[in-house]
């Protein structure tokens, strides 16, 4: 019990990325998550000013406002809580051949009972060993295990089949962060992650930019002119879409889960007919050949990924930082609360590097009726206006005064505020030649 009181943290800095992973995994997948007994509930919501010290910045962060109603009913709506009729508290953890960890742990200790907490029990050091478990989407030989890597250097990653699993890992200590692509800079935004950011009480503790360029990769022997078909993650396809079109392939485009995944596809399945756009290490590990390099429509091509953890980072002021929070306006506010929101920043001289509109989950349309909306003399009738939670990044760190009066502000026109996390940003320089598979690229130097 008292591991769990630990807050995890990373290992050593260095500046070698060094991919874990030497044979591939299998995907985590929600199905390998069973319920369990025990692990208690961290709360996030705070009511009061940002404190100095860990535990109450811990805290703050988490929720900004006693407005969380929404929040938390996202929440609810997550495997991790009661089942009807059952006053126990439950999580989720992995089974170990068709065994939960704690059923096997059972039976050698036959009574467990509450330790008390070890000076041990509260180093910074994992409690698993020297390597941080870090998940992520994909299989062995997706960027997204390149993003983990460069991350956090010599951690263990592990592969996960869905975004959820990976939100779920962390959540349920069976990872300790998970890295999980946000945005790309010519797909866009990846909404998945946006929605379950909301849904899940993860924090934002980093962000890594990597770098992606991609291949084409067929069976060896297999000739372009032989391909009738090109499989690959959705936003792969769609970075490739206009040199694919360039290099004269007729060939359909089918989704697959992730890049690495739809090289193994191919592999497993002697797919003369079929390549797939995948990293060059995913062409090493399922011994695929690699047909054109460098096939991204941008040569520029930029995926950026957060990095997520069960509890925030101190916030500070000695370098570039970030900070994300996400937000919904007040019914009477409508979409005029975007304009308030962003002058509440550029006030302060604070700069935007995102913004994101979803739709809001709860109450994705508003009805007005024609009598209320003032709109003087026509038809009566009903206008039904979309809702959306907006998503925004801003270049300052939650220590700053000036960030802490934005959203002091920002929460006077708002029903809900949730900071995601501020974190430092991404400073490492990237060389667009060097491959997002490479080992040699270097760590953003922020392990959270
Ligand atoms: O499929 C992979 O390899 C991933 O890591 C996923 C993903 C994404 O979701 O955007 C990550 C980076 C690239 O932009 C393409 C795909």
């Amino acid at each position: 019990m008292a591991a769990i009181l630990t807050p995890a943290t990373t290992g050593p800095h260095s500046t070698r990325l060094a991919l874990p992973i030497a044979k591939p995994k299998l995907p985590l997948q929600r199905t390998h998550l069973v319920r369990c007994v025990h692990r208690p509930e961290i709360s996030p919501f705070f009511h009061g000013a940002v404190g100095a010290n860990r535990a109450d910045w811990q805290s703050a962060c988490a929720i900004l406002s006693s407005k969380v109603a929404t929040a938390s009913q996202h929440h609810q709506q997550t495997p991790q809580h009661h089942e009807a009729g059952d006053d126990t508290n439950h999580s989720l953890v992995p089974v170990v051949n068709g065994q939960s960890p704690a059923a096997a742990a059972l039976d050698l200790v036959p009574v467990q009972l509450p330790q008390p907490l070890t000076i041990a029990d509260l180093s910074p050091a994992p409690k698993h060993g020297s390597h941080l478990r870090v998940a992520y989407q994909g299989v062995p030989g997706a960027y997204s295990e390149a993003a983990a890597a460069k991350a956090y250097p010599n951690c263990d990653a592990i592969p996960c089949d869905q975004f959820e699993a990976a939100f779920q890992a962390v959540e349920l200590w069976v990872a300790d962060r998970a890295v999980l692509p946000v945005e790309n800079s010519l797909g866009g935004s990846i909404h998945r992650n946006y929605d379950l950011l909301l849904r899940h009480r993860l924090h934002i503790v980093g962000e890594v930019q990597l770098p992606v360029h991609h291949c084409l990769l067929a069976l060896p022997g297999v000739r372009k002119e032989q391909l009738t078909r090109v499989i690959s993650h959705p936003q792969a396809l769609s970075q490739c879409e206009h040199t694919l079109t360039a290099m004269g392939l007729n060939v359909a485009r089918e989704a697959f889960d992730d890049t690495a995944g739809a090289a193994e596809y191919v592999a497993l399945n002697g797919l003369q007919d079929t390549a797939a756009i995948a990293s060059a290490r995913a062409a090493e590990l399922y011994g695929m050949q690699v047909l054109a390099d460098g096939i991204q429509d941008d040569s520029g091509n930029v995926t950026r990924f957060v990095m997520l953890a069960r509890e925030p980072i101190v916030p500070r002021v000695d370098r570039p930082f970030k900070t994300s929070i996400v937000f919904a306006a007040h019914d009477s506010e409508g979409t005029s609360v975007l304009f308030k929101v962003l002058s509440a920043f550029a006030f302060r001289d604070i700069g935007l590097t995102k913004i994101e509109s979803r739709p809001h989950r709860q109450r994705p349309i508003r009805l007005e009726d024609e009598t209320s909306s003032g709109g003087g003399g026509g038809a009566a009738g009903t206008a039904k206006h979309f809702e959306y939670t907006f998503y925004v990044d801003f270049q300052a760190s939650l220590a700053e005064r000036r960030a802490q009066n934005a959203l002091a502000e920002v929460q006077e026109f708002t029903s809900f505020l949730r900071v995601l996390g501020s974190y430092p940003m991404d400073m490492t320089p990237w060389s667009i030649t060097s491959s997002s598979s490479s080992s040699s690229s270097s760590s953003p130097g922020s392990q959270q």
